[in-house]
């Protein structure tokens, strides 16, 4: 089932939450609402289950508007970072609860669904627990039961809001990948939603970016990474250096290199922010002619394959970082205090 936002706003007081959002989700679908705390990426969360209501704008489920359907009647499944599981009932009971509460009618047999529900914890895998209390699982295991708890009433949609923020790096990385595997088999719309870029960027089909209420960007994660929309994006994804130039005729001054922008060739002496990442740069020891920033260098400090490189410049309080692969760092084998020149291969300028 497809999900489509129209125009959504919301405000608490005077302050608004959520301001003209549209967006739309297609059935099968993984989207990650991405952004900073108190963007809005809950209380968008929470519009299209039904759990709290819009001053403005509409919620189509496969084109019908969804917008006065009660939160029961949504088909909505919802996995919460504390949405804690019933501590009295065991894991299996707690899978086969949405089950139960149906009424009469429509509810299935004893049969149906200890079948349904053995089913469920096959999927997450947790089948051998299905006797075990909340209390006698890992923090992980619980979020999978609450997974298979949400599944069991056959969501049309999957909303998960920070699913796995309690959980250590590795569960994470772990649940992040099986979620994706488990969001394939069941062909819904998932949306979820997360601070953490690299668990968005990993995991979801397309990303969006959200600030202060309003949508930054949506895009695939190669197309954020790669393209970012806005400056807002670009510092919120990854580590960027930022160099502020005039742009005039194409080209930005960016403390004395010559920065090739043909986007902005009619820009005619406007304030320009040049962004490059820290492993955009091209590093050389300096000599007298050299095209580039100058820059001196102060530090550096290896991870894995990659140096990181502090340099400074006379005048500026911020040091550039630069990334380069260890073998290179070995040979340049800079000392502290020499001089360095760095041209950006790659940069994308925003006029300012
Ligand atoms: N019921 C409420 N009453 C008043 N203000 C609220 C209410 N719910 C949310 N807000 C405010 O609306 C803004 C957006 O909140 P929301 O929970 O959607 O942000 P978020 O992006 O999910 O943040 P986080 O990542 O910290 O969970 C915040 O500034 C928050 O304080």
């Amino acid at each position: 089932m497809s999900i489509e936002v129209r125009n959504l706003s919301k405000a608490f007081g005077s302050f608004k939450a959520l301001d003209n959002i549209s967006l739309h989700i297609e059935s099968g679908e993984l989207v990650a609402l991405l952004g900073p705390s108190g963007c809005g990426k809950t209380t968008l969360l929470r519009i299209i289950a039904g759990l709290e209501t819009a001053d403005q704008g509409s919620v189509l489920f496969s084109g019908e508007d969804a917008t006065d359907v009660h939160v029961r009647e949504r088909q909505v499944g919802f996995v919460f970072q504390h949405y804690a599981l019933f501590r009295h009932m065991t894991v299996f009971e707690n899978v086969a609860f949405g089950l139960r509460v149906k009424p009469r009618s429509i509810r299935p047999s004893d049969a149906e669904i200890r079948e349904k529900v053995h089913r469920l914890l096959n999927l997450v895998q947790l089948d051998w627990l299905s006797d075990r209390y909340p209390s006698q699982l890992s923090g992980g295991q619980r979020q999978r039961i609450a997974l298979a708890r949400a599944l069991a009433v056959e969501p049309r949609v999957l909303l998960l809001d920070e699913p796995f923020g309690a959980l250590d790096a590795k569960v994470r990385k772990e649940l992040r990948r099986w979620l994706r595997r488990l969001h394939d088999e069941l062909h819904v719309a998932s949306v979820f939603v997360t601070h953490d870029q690299e668990e968005a960027l990993e995991v979801a089909d397309r990303v969006v970016l959200m600030n202060q209420g309003r949508i930054e960007q949506v895009g695939t994660p190669r197309e954020v990474w790669e393209r970012p929309a806005t400056p807002f994006v670009y510092g919120f994804l990854g580590d960027v250096n930022q160099f502020q130039g005039r742009a005039h005729g194409g080209v930005v001054d960016v403390e004395g290199y010559a920065l090739q922008t043909p986007e902005h060739a009619s820009a005619q002496d406007a304030k320009a922010t040049a962004y490059v990442r820290p492993h955009e740069f091209d590093v050389r020891r300096g000599a007298a002619g050299d095209e580039g920033i100058v820059t001196t260098f102060s530090r550096a400090y290896l991870s894995g394959p990659s140096a990181y490189l502090e340099l400074v410049r006379e005048g500026r309080e911020n040091p550039i970082e630069v990334e380069i692969p260890v073998s290179e760092f070995q040979q340049l084998n800079p000392q502290n205090g020499e001089t360095l020149v760095i041209r950006p291969r790659n940069a994308q300028v925003f006029l300012t």
